[in-house]
């Protein structure tokens, strides 16, 4: 039996799952994105090839290697995305939640089956159908779990609204010891600038009580300033939209104070380092064509 264990972001990573781009098929066509980014480079002709994909992830592959941490991949399948393990399932606490995701992605849950059937069945919760919800929405972040929604009534046009006030609310039946805090997020299906796809493409905390944020992310400043309040504007890292397009926030820590970063995030590895952090800085520009980078390719099971 895997005895899963995440409470927070940060805590040293023991057990993840990585994405895979194996098999990932030809550039899609543009109605089969369920992402601005990915459109665009489909247009401009610059969309990832799965060789250089499967490189960059193997780079990630290594530090996790270097860090003795665990590290799974899903089962493969035949054309189909599966780089983006983060939003199929999560972890909070010792029990598995998989993810209701968008019908698009329904594929990708089952290539970690065999993970799922090694969590004892009364740690695993699947939400009822009406409960929207993936895991680049959630942050698990102590007596708190972050969420990021999108409450308009417009949310069925939204193929880049993936977390519903239906799923936060269940999360916070399932956890009522937590305080589950919501926020509302910027959607655009057509301006990857404009979009905050998950929670964790406008915000992401850190160790050491630091926290990276850009404000036009959030639709609801009230909830940012929220944000800010909690980590203290002296440790926010603000990001501008140039930078949230090319997904700064989505790093991915393996502990208090070591990070996985891009290694083109000059400013910000600039930054953590001069806050002390140990920075790993791999090549993930390819994988970040599509909307995600670091913490969308990551699923973590075991934290300490
Ligand atoms: N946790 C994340 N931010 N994941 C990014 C997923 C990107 C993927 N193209 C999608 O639209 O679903």
């Amino acid at each position: 039996m895997l005895k899963l264990n995440v409470n927070n972001e940060v805590s040293r990573l023991r057990e993840v799952v990585l994405g895979t781009a194996e098999k990932n098929g030809p550039t899609p066509k543009v109605e089969a994105c369920y992402d601005p980014k990915s459109i665009e480079h489909i247009l401009a002709g610059t969309y990832p090839q799965e060789v250089d994909m499967i490189r960059e992830m193997s780079e990630v592959e290594r530090v996790f290697e270097k860090y003795d941490v665990k590290v799974y991949r899903p089962e493969v399948i035949q054309d189909c995305n599966q780089i983006f393990s983060r939003d199929i399932a999560f972890v909070i606490d010792d029990i598995m939640i998989e993810a209701n995701i968008l019908p698009h992605r329904e594929a990708e849950v089952h290539a970690i089956d065999y993970i799922w059937n090694q969590v004892a069945p009364d740690k695993r919760i699947i939400l009822p159908p009406e409960c929207h919800v993936e895991g680049g929405d959630v942050m698990p972040w102590n007596d708190y779990v972050f969420v990021g929604t999108y409450s308009g009534e417009d949310y069925s046009n939204f193929i880049t609204a993936r977390t519903n006030m239906d799923a936060v609310i269940a999360l916070q039946e399932l956890f009522p010891n937590k305080t589950i805090k919501s926020f509302e997020l910027r959607k655009s299906n057509t301006n990857p600038r404009e979009n905050a796809l998950h929670l964790d493409c406008c915000f992401n905390p850190l160790g050491k009580g630091k926290a990276i944020l850009h404000k036009n992310g959030f639709l609801n400043t009230d909830e940012y300033n929220w944000l800010v309040r909690f980590f203290g504007q002296e440790n926010i890292f603000e990001i501008t939209k140039e930078e949230m397009y090319q997904m700064y926030s989505n790093v991915f820590s393996i502990s208090d104070d070591v990070i996985i970063s891009e290694r083109n995030f000059t400013r910000l590895n600039t930054w953590l380092k001069k806050q002390g952090f140990i920075v790993e800085e791999v090549p993930y520009a390819e994988i970040g064509k599509q909307e995600g980078l670091l913490r969308c390719t990551t699923l973590p099971l075991i934290r300490d």
